[in-house]
């Protein structure tokens, strides 16, 4: 029998984003003691999606505890595309804006893509804009879409090793998978990975994940990743963040994620949970962007 000398650690994304906030409070702290003016964030929330309605005030009650300015912009369901686009344009031209969001999914009538583009990207925060993207994949300073920022961020406070490991990413999306297949190659502690980005085409996926050092699931298919497609010693990101009905609980759902958590981390070296894991960390991130975002246009208003 191989001897697999390792204890499992679970990466923590809710005591790292808490010590993130305290570091990003603390540079606030410091910005009001000089007189400066504090980062503005804000936030635009089309419809009234349960999940979407949750993230939106976390990102708010965030702003709050940090002691950054937010502004929470609530629109109808039916809100036209036109008055998005307008929405947006005001918030482009709002000096007293560093930067924004608009909560996605966004209602099925309204063009997402249309959406992103016009976005300012010195004010995108999250990092969606394909200027932004393009600076990204070209290693340029740039905001980097919150999450996969965030599984950076903690692959890197957790010293997880990636150089010369092979990182398999599952789900090719905008905002997490691509850009995750990205960071995760490009030169850099974290990062200097070899990297397989799978998607729902992709044959023979458990040959692919069984040579993994790394998986990042980012598919919304609750425990889709089970132990018998894993190799010993592996480290796994798990972003799904799915809804499932269940009446025992008070709200009438539990959050489950894209692994099979309780057999896949007995196989584990280092592990993220659903909840408390990837989830925290785009929030915190997001909190971060809009902090360099100040610094930039302080930097360009002087
Ligand atoms: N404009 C954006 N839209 C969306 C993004 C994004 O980065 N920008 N990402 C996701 C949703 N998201 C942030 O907006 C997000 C998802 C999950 C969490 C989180 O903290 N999850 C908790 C559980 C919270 C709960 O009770 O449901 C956890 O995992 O522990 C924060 C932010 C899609 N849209």
């Amino acid at each position: 029998m191989p001897n697999f000398n390792y204890t499992m650690t679970i990466l923590d994304g809710k005591k790292t984003s808490d010590d993130l906030k305290n570091e990003i409070a603390a540079d606030v702290k410091a910005m009001k003691a000089r007189g400066e003016k504090v980062p503005h964030l804000a936030a635009v929330l089309v419809g009234t999606d349960g999940a979407s309605l949750t993230y939106v005030g976390s990102k708010v009650r965030s702003c709050e505890r940090i002691g950054f300015e937010s502004t929470l912009i609530k629109l109808p369901e039916e809100t036209t595309e036109d008055e998005l686009l307008n929405q947006i344009e005001a918030l482009n031209n709002n000096p007293e804006i560093d930067g924004y969001i608009v909560q996605l999914p966004l209602p099925k009538h309204i063009d997402e893509q249309k959406v992103l583009l016009a976005v300012d990207p010195d004010k995108d925060v999250d990092g969606f804009h394909p200027t932004n993207f393009g600076k990204m994949a070209q290693d340029m300073p740039v905001f980097i879409p919150a999450t996969p920022f965030g599984i950076m961020e903690l692959l890197k406070r957790y010293n997880v090793p990636t150089e010369g490991k092979h990182t398999v990413v599952i789900g090719r999306s905008h905002i997490v998978g691509r850009p995750m297949s990205i960071l995760m190659s490009q030169k850099g502690n974290p990062g200097n990975s070899t990297v397989t980005l799978a998607h729902s085409r992709t044959q023979n996926l458990k040959e692919i994940t069984l040579q993994a050092d790394i998986i990042i699931t980012a598919l919304g298919v609750p425990e889709f990743l089970k132990a018998d497609m894993v190799k010993e010693g592996v480290t796994v990101i798990d972003v799904g963040i799915t809804r499932v009905d269940d009446a025992s609980r008070e709200r009438g759902y539990r959050l489950t994620g894209d692994v099979d958590f309780e057999a896949v981390s007995k196989k584990a070296k280092f592990i993220t949970p659903v909840p408390g894991g990837v989830g925290p960390m785009t929030i915190a991130m997001l909190l971060k962007n809009t902090l360099l975002a100040r610094a930039r246009h302080k930097e360009l208003q002087s």
